[in-house]
């Protein structure tokens, strides 16, 4: 089953497959003469299965060039791209979190501590004072005084200021985690929620089995064709398109994401048989229905469709349940021509599962 990369990373390959990766690993480890540890395991199992397509590339662009794949480089290509860099930026963002605080905490004790010698001195002059009779004593306590007041007063309006740059680099950190979050939980290349993020989502919807809401398994018709006619960067971008579709149909009641490699997924919440239908058959009627072109040339990239398999949660059902079922139902859609929306269970008109 495609992935695309998510962080954390997810597995979700069947035993059979997950041993056939295995197969295809090992000696790939053992040609680049380094060691079967996890690092290295997980950056070849990416590899072979198919599904890190930024980590392919990054690979066969070092083939191509007879470069070996050093332990240095599995590691590099592990932290870039299984890892997708985030722990370093988890913890950039901690760490100036702990600098703000250690600095706030400074400004905080140097305050207090000018306080302190404020309140100090102002005590000598106050016993100064009460055995004071002469004029030019009295000045001088005054003077004194004054001085101590206006050292106070510089001392709370810089606390002030300080106090204001911790909040602004503060409000900082927060939008720069809030950022680390997002990417955490979104697909790179078509900006929806990753593979990671959906399986949550469902697994939680199915763990509260509460609320009615359907699965859409959304796959592009002969995308390795147009893959091979018009590149790799234009399927990208035909990707991006199709996410583009979803969003205009996702409402805050829906959850679009990037299932596998060329496959997209939504789940309907709050959603019937009927309006489960009714949505698939927009999404793949307006994907049909456009008629995209090569943004340099101009060129017709001709008629793109979609299949889409559906399954309605039924109580009880496990995210594997829902999942296998929208498979099916998509493996029909394709069989049977594509460019169709097919729920499962096939022979059941969507009227008769509300029922
Ligand atoms: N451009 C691009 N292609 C991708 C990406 N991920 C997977 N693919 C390609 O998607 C294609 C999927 O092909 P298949 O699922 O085998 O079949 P298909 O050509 O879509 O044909 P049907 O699904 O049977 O209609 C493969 O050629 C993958 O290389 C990606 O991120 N970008």
């Amino acid at each position: 089953m495609a992935k695309p990369t998510s962080f954390p990373p997810v597995y979700t390959d069947a035993f059979q497959q997950a041993s056939e990766n295995l197969r295809r690993t090992l000696p790939l480890i053992n040609q680049h003469k380094t060691p079967v540890n996890p690092v290295n395991y997980a950056v070849w199992y990416e590899y072979v299965s198919g599904h890190n397509q930024a980590l392919i590339d990054a690979i066969d662009t070092r083939l191509s060039k007879g470069e070996t794949i050093s332990n240095e480089i599995n590691q590099y290509l592990y932290e870039k791209y299984v890892l997708m860099g985030m722990p370093e930026k988890l913890s950039q963002t901690n760490n100036g979190l702990r600098l703000v605080v250690d600095n706030t905490i400074n400004y905080i004790n140097r305050a207090e501590s000018t306080a302190g010698d404020v309140a100090n001195d102002l005590h000598k002059r106050q016993s100064i004072l009460e055995n004071c009779h002469d004029i030019d004593d009295i000045r001088d306590v005054l003077a004194s005084i004054l001085e101590n007041t206006r050292k106070l007063t510089d001392s709370s309006l810089s606390l002030r200021q300080e106090l204001a740059d911790s909040t602004q680099e503060i409000l900082k950190l927060r939008n720069e985690l809030n950022a680390v979050k997002h990417q955490a939980r979104t697909d790179s290349l078509t900006n929806l929620n990753n593979r990671g993020q959906f399986d949550k989502e469902l697994s939680q919807l199915c763990q509260t089995g509460q609320v009615r809401f359907s699965l859409l398994l959304i796959d592009i018709d002969y995308f390795k064709e147009i893959n091979d006619r018009f590149g790799h960067a234009l399927g990208d971008k035909l990707l991006q398109y199709l996410a583009s579709l979803l969003h205009k149909h996702c409402d805050d009641l829906h959850i679009a994401a990037r299932y596998g490699g060329d496959e997209l997924a939504m789940l309907l919440l709050h959603t019937t048989a009927e309006e489960t239908h009714a949505i698939a058959e927009s999404i793949r009627q307006s994907c049909a229905a456009s008629r995209l072109k090569k943004k340099d040339s101009q060129e017709s990239i001709g008629e793109v469709t979609i299949s889409i398999g559906a399954s309605l949660y039924q109580v009880g059902d496990t995210p594997i349940e829902l999942i296998e079922r929208a498979d099916q139902a998509l493996y029909q859609a394709k069989q049977s021509g594509r460019n169709r929306v097919q729920i499962w269970p096939t022979s059941t008109t969507a009227a008769e599962l509300e029922q």
